[in-house]
């Protein structure tokens, strides 16, 4: 499986540490930056990618900033994408069970590093639930992105 990665200069150390776990455990990372703790614009990341995601270079992408909240906003503005800002493992499931996010969030100001490991992990191993129910909510998602 490949995943996207990017993130701004607030969650920087996570980006890494997540990274390498993915990578140890076998997973492809595509890194979209940034790769220092100057400070950049987190909507710049967000595309980069969601990019990635879109053209199925990745399979599902990560990012990051200092809340998770900005970089999932901008995420969201892009037509295609399903990003779910996530603080616990229920919501990893949860997102992927019922919205077929493709996208998870994650805040390096807000929450331990090993509760984003945890949700990393659930994230990238729960599947959409296929439920008609959801299907139907999330071609009315498409709908309102025309
Ligand atoms: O978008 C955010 C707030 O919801 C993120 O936490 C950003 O990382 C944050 O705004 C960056 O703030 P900084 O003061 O420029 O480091």
């Amino acid at each position: 499986m490949k995943i996207a990665m990017a993130n701004d200069h607030g969650a920087y150390s996570y980006k890494l540490e997540i990274k390498k776990m993915l990578e140890q455990e076998g997973y492809t990372v595509i890194d979209c930056g940034t790769n220092s703790e100057e400070s950049v614009d987190y909507p710049d990341y967000a595309k980069a990618c969601a990019e990635k995601v879109l053209s199925k270079e990745a399979d599902l992408g990560i990012v990051l900033c200092g809340t998770g909240i900005g970089i999932s906003i901008a995420a969201n503005k892009i037509k295609g994408i399903r990003c779910g800002l996530c603080t616990n493992t229920t919501m990893a499931r949860l997102t992927r069970e019922h919205n077929d996010a493709n996208i998870l969030a994650l805040g390096q100001r807000t929450t331990g590093i090993e509760t984003c490991k945890d949700i990393v992990h659930t994230f990238i191993k729960t599947p959409f639930s296929n439920g008609e129910r959801h299907k139907q909510r999330i071609e009315k998602i498409s709908e309102l992105e025309k």
